[in-house]
């Protein structure tokens, strides 16, 4: 019988670094039997809202998030089913008409924002991250982002930073703190707490291998 997928969730605030870890990890199995879910791929679906209205949208509250259907897509690639992953455009506020196909695999790391704050999903995941980055680097590290890959201006970063993103990480993001297993400070180039996950799946898979 297939052995359960290992799950490991890695969560923090928005330019704490998780998409970083989360690529680490996953270079590190490259070409193994690894595979990422991003929960900003799971944002509702907003084709039909209008572009200006989109732009007045909350992103970083829980009910921003299509969670239910993250949670299918995980329960299928748990029963190692393959499944058809969104795919998120940042420019245009919504998801692209186009879906990846993607196929059930071993480790499978989901990385957002908010996936601690869902029991549901915590309870699906064997290992829980939080990247844990003071908010001046977060938003620095998210002005510089967000200019140069998601299209926006500065003036609209700050806006958006103080009206929504930074109250909503204090009630929402940073309270998940306390589920986390393991806290990787500083994210990226955090290399001892990279190593020390890639050691420990190897550990789980070679054990799944032999029992
Ligand atoms: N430890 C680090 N030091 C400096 N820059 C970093 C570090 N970790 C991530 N970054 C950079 O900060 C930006 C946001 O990181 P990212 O991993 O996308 O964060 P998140 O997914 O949490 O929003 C990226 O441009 C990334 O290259
Ligand atoms: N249309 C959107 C969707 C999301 N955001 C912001 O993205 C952040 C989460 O992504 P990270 O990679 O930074 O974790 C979140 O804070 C949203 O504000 C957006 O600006 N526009």
């Amino acid at each position: 019988m297939k052995k359960k997928p290992i799950v490991i969730g890695v969560a923090g605030g928005s330019g704490s670094g998780k998409t970083s870890v989360t690529k680490a990890i996953y270079e590190h199995f490259k070409g193994h039997s690894i595979l990422m879910l991003e929960q900003d791929f799971y944002y509702k679906d907003q084709s039909n809202v209008p572009f200006e209205e989109r732009l007045k949208t909350n992103y970083d509250h829980p009910l921003a998030f299509d969670n239910d259907l993250l949670l299918e897509h995980l329960n299928a690639l748990l029963d190692h089913k393959s499944i058809h992953k969104p795919i998120y455009d940042y420019k245009l506020h919504t998801r692209s008409k186009d879906v990846m196909l993607v196929e059930p695999k071993d480790v499978i790391i989901l990385e957002g924002i908010l996936i601690l704050e869902d029991k549901r999903l915590r309870d699906i995941m064997d290992i829980k991250l939080f990247v844990d980055t003071d908010a001046d680097l977060r938003i620095i590290r998210r002005i510089s982002r967000d200019m140069k890959e998601r299209g926006r201006s500065f003036d609209s970063i700050i806006e958006q930073y103080l009206s929504v993103v930074r109250p909503m990480h204090n009630q929402f993001i940073e309270p998940t703190k306390r589920y986390a297993d393991i806290i990787i400070p500083e994210g990226g180039h955090n290399y001892v707490a990279i190593d020390l996950m890639v050691t420990k799946i190897q550990t789980i898979l070679e054990l799944n291998a032999i029992l």
